[in-house]
C-alpha cells in the first residue's frame, strides 16, 4: 500500500539541514501504523512527503503502486483529494458550515450529486456516533465530536490511506481515547489503512505497529500483539531509550 524507499530530505538554506536519512519502510493494506520520535526527529517532514505536500530530496514514495513523486501538479492535487484522507490536531473544520456540510466537503469538491452526498454522510455519521449533531455548527460541538467530524470528512470518499497528525493533541484524555477507539474500529472492521504521527504513547498504543525515528534515522519498530496495555509499556520503554525531552512523553494514562 505504502512504500517509502530510501527517502532522504535536505532542507536547503544558508545552512543545509538533513532532516531525514535513508528512511525505508512499508505499510501493508489494512495496517494501522504509528510514527513516533522526539521533537525535531523528522516526523512532520516524513508525513508531509507521504501527504504529497513536499518531495523527498532522494528516494521514492509509492502509494498503491503509484510513484507519487512522478505525478504532475494537477495529478497530485487530484490524487491527494481522492486517494488520501487527512486528520489534523486542530480539526481544520470550516466554521461557516454545518457539521454535515463539513463532512461532505471532499464530495462537494468532486461535484457528486447531493443525494449521494447526504446518504454517505448519514452512513458515516451513524458509524461515528455523530448523527445527532449534523445540523450544528462547529462552535456548538465538543472537541471529541469535532475530531469525529474530521474523521468522517477524511473517510467519506473512501481514501486508500488515512493520514493523521497528532489527532489527539487537542483533546482531553477521555475524548482522545474515544477518538482512538473509533480509528481502531475503522481499521479493524473496515480494514482502512492508516498512518498516525503522535507524541502520545496512549494514542500510539491503539496502532498495530509503531515505527520510531530519531535524528532523521529509522530507529526501531515494535508490533502490538494482543495486549494494548503491554504495548503501551513497550512504547514508553522505547521512548525512554530514544531520549528527547520528558515533555515528549505523555503522562501515563492507560
Ligand atoms: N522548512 C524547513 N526548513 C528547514 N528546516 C526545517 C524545515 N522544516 C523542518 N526543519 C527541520 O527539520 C527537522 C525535523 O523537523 P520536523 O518538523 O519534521 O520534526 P518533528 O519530528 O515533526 O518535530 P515535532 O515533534 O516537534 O513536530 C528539525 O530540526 C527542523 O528544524
Amino acid at each position: 500500500m505504502l512504500e517509502v524507499q530510501h527517502v532522504s530530505k535536505i532542507y536547503e538554506g544558508k545552512i543545509a539541514y538533513k532532516a531525514l536519512t535513508d528512511i525505508q519502510f512499508t505499510i501493508e493494506d489494512g495496517e494501522f501504523v504509528g510514527i513516533m520520535g522526539p521533537s525535531g526527529s523528522g516526523k512532520t517532514t516524513l508525513l508531509n512527503m507521504i501527504a504529497t505536500i513536499d518531495r523527498p530530496t532522494t528516494g521514492e514514495i509509492l502509494i498503491g503502486n503509484r510513484n507519487i513523486n512522478k505525478l504532475r501538479k494537477n495529478e497530485l492535487a487530484e490524487f491527494r483529494r481522492r486517494e488520501l484522507g487527512f486528520v489534523f490536531q486542530d480539526f481544520n473544520l470550516l466554521n461557516t458550515l454545518t457539521i454535515e456540510e463539513n463532512i461532505v466537503l471532499p464530495l462537494t469538491l468532486d461535484g457528486r450529486p447531493v443525494r449521494e452526498m447526504k446518504q454517505k454522510a448519514a452512513a458515516i455519521a451513524e458509524r461515528l456516533g455523530i448523527s445527532s449533531i449534523m445540523n450544528k455548527r462547529t462552535y456548538e460541538i465538543s472537541g471529541g465530536q469535532a475530531q469525529r467530524t474530521a474523521i468522517a470528512r477524511a473517510m467519506i470518499h473512501s481514501p486508500q490511506l488515512l493520514l493523521a497528525d497528532e489527532p489527539t493533541g487537542n483533546l482531553d484524555s477521555k475524548s482522545a481515547r474515544d477518538v482512538m477507539e473509533m480509528l481502531e474500529q475503522l481499521n479493524q472492521e473496515e480494514k482502512k489503512t492508516m498512518m498516525l504521527v503522535t507524541h502520545d504513547a496512549v494514542a500510539a498504543s491503539y496502532c498495530s505497529r509503531v515505527i520510531f525515528i530519531r535524528d532523521g534515522h529509522l530507529y526501531s519498530e515494535i508490533h502490538r500483539g494482543e495486549n494494548r496495555q503491554a504495548f503501551f509499556q513497550k512504547i514508553i520503554d522505547t521512548l525512554s531509550l530514544l531520549g528527547g525531552h520528558s515533555s515528549d512523553i505523555s503522562s501515563i494514562r492507560v
